[in-house]
């Protein structure tokens, strides 16, 4: 396979429901979407989930973009591959930038799959024909208003709840929600909000049999996880703090997690996600994969590696229709009774819109 053009458009989506972070919050998805095109004209579609600013991490879609252009895109032009897995090797000198490498790597997958004719799922190894998935919820108003949303997705059927929890907002709030809720399966995250001297704190949710709590503390740190997780009987789960197999085998081998939440776009592509879920399957740590809030490409991407077999944990790769009016693929992602049904046709499963790309595409630029 050789690509042999690249188009990067930077897309503007507006999100159903506003999404808030610690940076503030975001009334639209903004983010970069790459075609690639091989010497068969067979096209590929990977997603960039780098935010618009550096609150998750240090990329941006404007990072993202620099790096494609200027580093990503001249190494793989024109390039002679045999497999998606020689897109990492191809990339070995350039340091870090998961996500920009993610979003090239994950186009030449799809590629991969329809020239090898079966679905991106059965291209990673997966065999699952259906995959379980939960919900995220962003911080609330109220209690109140944060019990009347989990109502609502209980009632759809998502498997697990998960709600972003910081000092402030966090005991009390969990443990209305498990009076309210015994039987459902919920989870923190946290999002780094908590510091080593919070463990006192933290430890208070033992109380509320949670599945896990999820990058408690610093984004950057193992150790101090490591540390609280020896007085917490709540599994830690890492995500942030998780960008490469040698920082899960490390955090495993130290203690740091007993769950991991693999993003694709966090460690660099789909190649990568794939070895931490081969190791933390030998190691009896289960995983599930992360959302970034993506469009249906990236959430196709997400659907065909969650039916890899230690992926025993519900995801956040919700419906298409919780994040927007109109998704970018036909037929949109849809989660029934919290389970999506694994598309079996070939590439990523799902037929891209172009015209409705082009609707909310602001910026574009093809490379040759
Ligand atoms: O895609 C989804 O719906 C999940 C989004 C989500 O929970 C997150 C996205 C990015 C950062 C965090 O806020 C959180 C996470 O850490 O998983
Ligand atoms: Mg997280």
């Amino acid at each position: 396979m050789k690509i042999t053009e690249i188009t990067i458009r930077h897309l503007k989506m507006k999100l159903k429901d506003p999404f808030t972070t610690s940076f503030g919050t975001f009334e639209d998805k903004e983010f970069l979407l790459l075609e690639a095109k091989d010497e068969d004209g067979t096209i590929g579609w990977g997603e960039s989930v780098a935010f618009h600013s550096p609150w998750y991490n240090e990329e941006t879609l404007k990072t993202n973009w620099h790096i494609l252009e200027d580093f990503l895109i001249p190494l793989l032009l024109n390039k002679e591959i045999s497999h998606p897995d020689e897109v990492n090797k191809i990339f070995e000198p350039i340091r870090k930038n998961n996500m920009a490498k993610s979003t090239i790597e994950g186009a030449v997958w799809d590629i991969y799959a329809q020239q090898t004719n079966q679905s991106l799922a059965s291209a990673l190894g997966g065999k699952k024909d259906k995959i379980e998935v939960g919900i995220s919820i962003g911080i609330q108003k109220s209690i109140d208003e944060l019990v009347t949303i989990v109502d609502g997705y209980v009632k759809e059927g998502y498997k697990r709840i998960k709600v972003k929890i910081k000092p402030g907002w966090d005991v009390d709030v969990m443990r209305t929600l498990r009076q309210k809720f015994p039987d459902v399966a919920i989870m923190a995250d946290a999002n780094s909000a908590y510091r080593l001297e919070d463990a006192e704190l933290l430890k208070q949710l033992d109380e509320f049999n949670l599945t896990m709590v999820e990058q408690p503390l610093a984004s950057d740190d193992i150790i101090d996880h490591a540390t609280l997780q020896k007085q917490m009987k709540t599994p830690i789960c890492l995500d942030e703090s998780i960008h490469s197999l040698e920082d899960a085998r490390k955090a495993v081998e130290l203690g740091a997690t007993k769950i991991i939440n693999i993003k694709i776009g966090r460690v660099g592509g789909l190649t990568e996600a794939k070895k931490i879920h081969d190791y933390c399957e030998s190691q009896g740590i289960p995983v599930w994969c992360g959302g970034m809030l993506e469009s249906g490409i990236g959430r196709a991407h997400n659907v065909a590696l969650t039916t890899l077999s230690n992926f025993i944990l519900p995801g956040d790769t919700a419906s298409s229709s919780r994040y927007w009016e109109k998704d970018i693929i036909e037929p949109e992602v849809v989660a029934e009774d919290g389970y999506i049904q694994v598309p079996q046709t070939v590439g990523i499963g799902y037929k891209v819109n172009v015209d409705t790309v082009e609707s909310y595409t602001v910026d574009k630029k093809i490379y040759r």
